[in-house]
């Protein structure tokens, strides 16, 4: 452990409302002040990573805001994408208060137009993972059925693409919309693969936004993804995709990318945004959305449920 780590608090007392989960080329964000590292357990396993609570200064009024940060795939990436303890993660946040996440993700281009070391923001999702990662927390006697036609959070989406047009002068170049697909992993797609998402009408393709984004919506959080193309897959007659081509064109853009999540978090810390990141347009959605009747409800899933959604099913 390092003298800095040793340093730093395992507790923190007050609620935090905004996250950010990074993925491959972004395990920790520089330049913010850490204020504590917490190990948090939930009734669905440990999150992939230490919770690191980052504190923002608020530009409107120089308060600092804490921020969560999680690594997806664990502080060495040592998790492959279908290894994620996906549910934890979302459980940890939610407890700790988070209402808002902004994920960040890598991602293969399936258009032309989407050159790597673009970003974009999307704002669909084709689910192309196999069935085998845990992807709801209503199960085992506790059904809730949740709306997910439009997958990500509009008014989260809206302040990010704000964010990333505003950056545009400094080499930031920013797709406003379009359609991830995710695949299985942890092997790349085939070339026929490739040509068939893109006769989908996929616009980038990678392997961790689901069930990341279909947990949070479980957990009345209003989540975003942003993705920075790192390569054109292998329909592109430009080179096959490899680990060493997304991480070039990772670490070659990772200034841009730590200046986007900057400046959504400073953006998302003005006052004005106090009710988005509290989610408030989605409070409550849960509690009265269960299928199942009482009497058909198990004992151990209504514990986890009031656990994860504190003050309901009481
Ligand atoms: C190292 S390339 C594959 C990897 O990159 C993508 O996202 P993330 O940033 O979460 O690592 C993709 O989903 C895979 O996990
Ligand atoms: N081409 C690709 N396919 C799936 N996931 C990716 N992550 C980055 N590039 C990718």
């Amino acid at each position: 452990m390092s003298t800095d780590q040793r340093d730093v608090p395992t507790t923190y007392s007050g609620k935090i409302h905004i996250a950010v989960i990074g993925g491959t080329g972004l395990d920790h964000l520089p330049h913010f002040h850490k204020a504590a590292v917490l190990n948090v357990e939930t009734p669905w396993g440990a999150p992939s990573s230490p919770i690191t609570v980052l504190e923002h200064p608020s530009p409107t009024t120089g308060k600092p805001i804490p921020v969560a940060f999680l690594a997806r795939h664990g502080p060495h990436h040592e998790l492959n994408p279908s290894e994620i303890p996906v549910r934890a993660n979302i459980a940890a946040l939610r407890k700790l208060g988070v209402r808002c996440i902004v994920a960040f993700s890598a991602a293969g281009s399936l258009a032309e137009e989407v050159k790597p070391r673009d970003f974009v923001v999307p704002d669909q999702v084709i689910d192309r993972t196999k069935g085998i990662r845990p992807h709801t927390f209503f199960e085992d006697g506790f059904v809730v059925h949740v709306p997910f036609a439009d997958p990500f959070d509009k008014r989260v989406g809206d302040v990010v693409r704000k964010c990333g047009h505003s950056l545009e002068g400094e080499g930031v170049v920013l797709h406003d919309k379009g359609t991830v697909i995710v695949m299985e992993g942890p092997q790349f797609s085939t070339r026929a693969e490739s040509n068939m998402y893109r006769s989908w009408g996929g616009t980038v393709i990678n392997m961790s936004t689901l069930p990341e984004a279909k947990l949070a919506a479980e957990a009345e959080i209003a989540y975003q993804v942003i993705l920075m193309s790192t390569d054109y897959d292998c329909w592109h007659d430009s080179g096959d995709v490899s680990v060493e081509m997304v991480m070039g064109h990772m670490r070659a853009n990772a200034l841009n990318a730590r200046h986007f999540i900057a400046a959504v978090l400073d953006e998302l810390s003005k006052e004005e945004h106090g009710d988005l990141v509290r989610a408030t347009h989605l409070q409550g959605a849960r509690e009265f959305g269960i299928s199942t009747a009482p009497a058909g409800r198990s004992k151990q899933a209504t514990e986890k449920m009031k656990w994860l959604f504190e003050g309901y099913f009481e």
